[in-house]
C-alpha cells in the first residue's frame, strides 16, 4: 500500500500536536515534516510533502496556504478566520495550480458538522434561532469559525425559504448584550476555564424549543475528520469549504 507523505503546521499546538499523533498512527499516512512558528517552510518541499496539515492562527495561515499552493501540496486546513474576501483569494490562487485541493474545515467534528447539517434543515421551520458557541480561554477569535458558519447556512436557508426577519423587540441594550449578528442571526461567545468546543443552537416558536448542542471534550476528538480529510483532499482540487463535502451525506 502507498502512503501518503504527510506534513502538520502549527505541530506545537494543541490542535498541532495532536494531528502529529494522529498521522503517526495512521497505516496509510507518514508524517515527513512537522513544523512551528519560525520554522522554515521549505522543510516540507524538502521532504515531499503531498498533505500539509494547518493549525496555526488566522495571522498565519494565508502566508502558508501560499506557499503549499505555489509549490503543488494539498492543504487540510482546520486554522479558523476565515471571511468571504479570503475564501476568494484562495480560490484565485488555487486557479494558477489547478491539481492542487485545499479544504478548509471550520470544524472537523464530526458530531459538529452533523450539527451544522441539521441547523440548515431545521432552520426555515421556527420563527427564532441564536447560535452560542462555547470555548476554553485560549482561543484566538470570537465568534468561532464554526458558529459562523453555522449562522451562514442557516440564514442562507432561511433565506432561500422566504422566511421573515426575527422577532426582536428589544431597542436598548448594553452593546454586546445581543450577541454579534451574523447575517441576521445572533451569535453569542462563551470563554471559560474548563472548556473545550461546544456549540447550542436554539431555535423557537410559539410554544416549542428545539436545541441542537455539540460537545467536543477533547481534541482528539478532531482527529477522525482531519485524517479524513487527508485522505480525501488528494483527489478533489480547488477549495472545498466544510469537511461536509466529504461526508457522503447527501
Ligand atoms: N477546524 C477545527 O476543527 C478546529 C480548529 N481549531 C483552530 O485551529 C487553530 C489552532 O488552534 P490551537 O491548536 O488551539 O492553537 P494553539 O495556539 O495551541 O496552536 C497554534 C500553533 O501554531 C503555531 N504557529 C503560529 N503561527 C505559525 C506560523 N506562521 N507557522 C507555523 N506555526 C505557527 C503556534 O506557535 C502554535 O504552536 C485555531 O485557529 C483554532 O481555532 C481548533 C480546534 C479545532
Ligand atoms: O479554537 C478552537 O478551539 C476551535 N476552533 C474552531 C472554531 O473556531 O470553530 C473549531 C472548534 O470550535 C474548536
Amino acid at each position: 500500500m502507498s502512503t501518503l507523505r504527510v506534513a502538520v503546521i502549527g505541530a506545537k499546538g494543541k490542535m498541532g500536536s495532536e494531528a502529529v499523533k494522529a498521522v503517526r498512527n495512521a497505516d496509510d499516512m507518514d508524517l515527513v515534516a512537522a513544523v512551528d512558528r519560525d520554522d522554515d517552510l521549505a522543510a516540507l518541499t524538502d521532504a515531499g510533502t503531498q498533505v500539509a496539515i494547518d493549525l496555526t492562527h488566522p495571522d498565519a495561515v494565508m502566508g502558508n496556504l501560499d506557499f503549499l499552493v505555489r509549490n503543488g501540496i494539498h492543504g487540510v486546513v482546520g486554522t479558523t478566520g476565515w471571511t468571504d474576501e479570503r475564501l476568494e483569494t484562495v480560490r484565485a490562487r488555487l486557479a494558477e495550480s489547478p491539481d492542487t485541493g485545499v479544504l478548509i474545515a471550520p470544524n472537523f467534528g464530526i458530531g459538529a458538522v452533523l450539527t451544522m447539517r441539521f441547523a440548515e434543515q431545521a432552520a426555515r421551520f421556527f420563527e427564532s434561532v441564536e447560535v452560542v458557541e462555547l470555548h476554553h480561554p485560549n482561543k484566538a477569535d470570537a465568534p468561532s469559525g464554526t458558529a459562523v458558519r453555522t449562522a451562514q447556512l442557516i440564514a442562507d436557508a432561511r433565506r432561500e425559504a422566504g422566511c421573515a426577519p426575527q422577532p426582536d423587540a428589544t431597542s436598548t441594550t448594553l452593546e454586546g448584550a445581543r450577541g454579534a449578528d451574523v447575517d441576521g442571526v445572533p451569535v453569542h461567545a462563551v470563554r471559560l476555564r474548563g472548556l473545550v468546543a461546544h456549540q447550542e443552537v436554539l431555535f423557537g416558536d410559539e410554544g416549542e424549543i428545539f436545541t441542537l448542542r455539540h460537545d467536543s471534550m477533547n481534541r482528539g476528538s478532531f482527529m477522525p475528520g482531519v485524517l479524513l480529510g487527508v485522505r480525501r483532499v488528494v483527489s478533489a482540487p480547488g477549495l472545498t469549504y466544510g469537511l461536509d463535502a466529504f461526508m457522503d451525506l447527501d
